[in-house]
């Protein structure tokens, strides 16, 4: 089965083709500012990622499209009518800056391919069977029921499918992944369910990001709005696209950051500590939801490519048993191949990196429902 996945980010459209076997078939990004691409343009897109896939357009079998939010409702794949199109619309307020853009994707490639089935995948939905105690805020009673405050998780694509890889690779029971792209989270999986994870409410909670501050006292943010007169709107463009690794540094990039760091530049050293304070003692947090550690798993732009930033989280954590040999991790990926591992020989946690692959989750997804219905 062909199928093409549609991942929607803030500023790009990733398309791709994955075959039966997990193959990679065609892929091709497209600019999106505002997260829309213009329809002329994926409309050439498709056309041509299909040819190089080398399928015939009925030769595609479904399409999967990455959605941010799944809400309570959606705790896996869906296949999307309008009537589901249109709840997931509804959860729009729940992730004003994310889900938009997935849905304006979807209704664009539906028009493209409207006799496919087309099947959600939640970030949310990995995360679905979060133990209470992980997924509870600490709030009034009449907040939590009546606006269902609670914390959901996001990135779940990523983390289902690097703990799964992760396991395969090693046989490890309890893993931490970190997705460290420009947004990042941390999960804590046991035996393939996620148990805890950084990310809350919304995908603002936790680690510090490339523009997200991750975690601020909350009495802080009440503070800017009664004593500094800031707006809602002037905290949520502060707190999502001026703050993290901008904040602090001036640029989202870690390469940047890291690079400057290393130049003597005051703001990107204290950017990269403040990065890495928070990573280590998240990963420790997520290691003590599990009860100890298996596997440490580093995904995502900076998991993937940084070994400065995969050091520096590793360096605090030999009292989790966390030990990583420096030449494997400084050694560039061996040709395609991203998935490696870095741990010492003799450390008690294995420690790998892997290509963050959202992609083959949701190609999986996709077959999940597809096979189902008997398709
Ligand atoms: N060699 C590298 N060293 C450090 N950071 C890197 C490197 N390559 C990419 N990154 C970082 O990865 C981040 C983007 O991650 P990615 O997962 O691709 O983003 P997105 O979340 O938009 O999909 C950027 O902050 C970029 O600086
Ligand atoms: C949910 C989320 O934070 O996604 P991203 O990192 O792609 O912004
Ligand atoms: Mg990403």
């Amino acid at each position: 089965m062909h199928v093409l996945v549609v991942n929607s980010g803030s500023s790009s459209l990733k398309l791709r083709v994955i075959g039966p076997a997990d193959d990679l078939l065609a892929h091709g990004d497209l600019d999106a500012p505002d997260g829309r691409p213009r329809p002329d343009e994926l409309d050439a897109a498709l056309a041509e990622l299909i040819r190089a896939a080398g399928a015939p357009r009925d030769g595609l079998a479904a399409v999967g499209h990455r959605v941010v939010h799944g809400g309570t409702e959606f705790t896996g794949p869906v296949r999307v009518d309008a009537a589901v199109a249109a709840r997931l619309r509804a959860l729009t307020a729940l992730a004003p800056l994310h889900q938009p853009a997935a849905l304006d994707a979807y209704d664009l490639v539906r028009a493209a391919l409207p006799d496919l089935p087309h099947v959600a995948c939640f970030d949310t939905a990995f995360h679905s069977r979060l133990p209470a105690a992980a997924a509870t805020y600490a709030l009034p009673a009449a907040w939590r029921e009546r606006h269902g405050l609670r914390r959901f998780g996001f990135h779940g694509l990523s983390h289902a499918h690097a703990s799964r890889r992760a396991t395969e690779l090693t046989g490890a029971r309890r893993v931490v992944t970190c997705h460290l792209g420009s947004g990042a989270s941390l999960a804590a999986v046991r035996g393939g369910v996620s148990v805890d994870t950084t990310m809350g409410f919304t995908p603002l909670e936790g680690l510090v990001m490339g523009t997200r501050s991750g975690t601020v006292d909350p009495g802080a943010l009440l503070w800017l709005q009664t004593e500094a007169g800031m707006t809602a709107r002037e905290l949520t463009d502060g707190l999502f696209h001026a703050a993290g690794l901008r904040g602090l540094a001036g640029t989202a990039d870690m390469r940047a950051v890291e690079s400057g760091a290393r130049a003597g530049d005051a703001a990107c050293g204290l950017a990269l500590d403040v990065y890495l304070h928070r990573l280590r003692g998240q990963i420790a947090a997520m290691a003590a939801a599990l009860g100890g550690l298996d596997a440490l798993v580093f995904t995502g732009g900076v998991g993937e490519n940084s070994p400065g930033v995969r050091a520096g989280a590793a360096a605090g954590l030999g009292f989790l048993g966390v030990t990583i040999d420096p030449e494997r991790n400084a050694a560039p990926p061996a040709g395609a191949a991203a998935d490696r591992e870095i741990g010492a020989p003799r450390s008690a946690v294995r420690t790998l990196v892997l290509a963050a692959r959202e992609d083959l989750e949701i190609a999986r997804g996709v077959r999940s429902v597809i096979d189902r219905r008997g398709g």
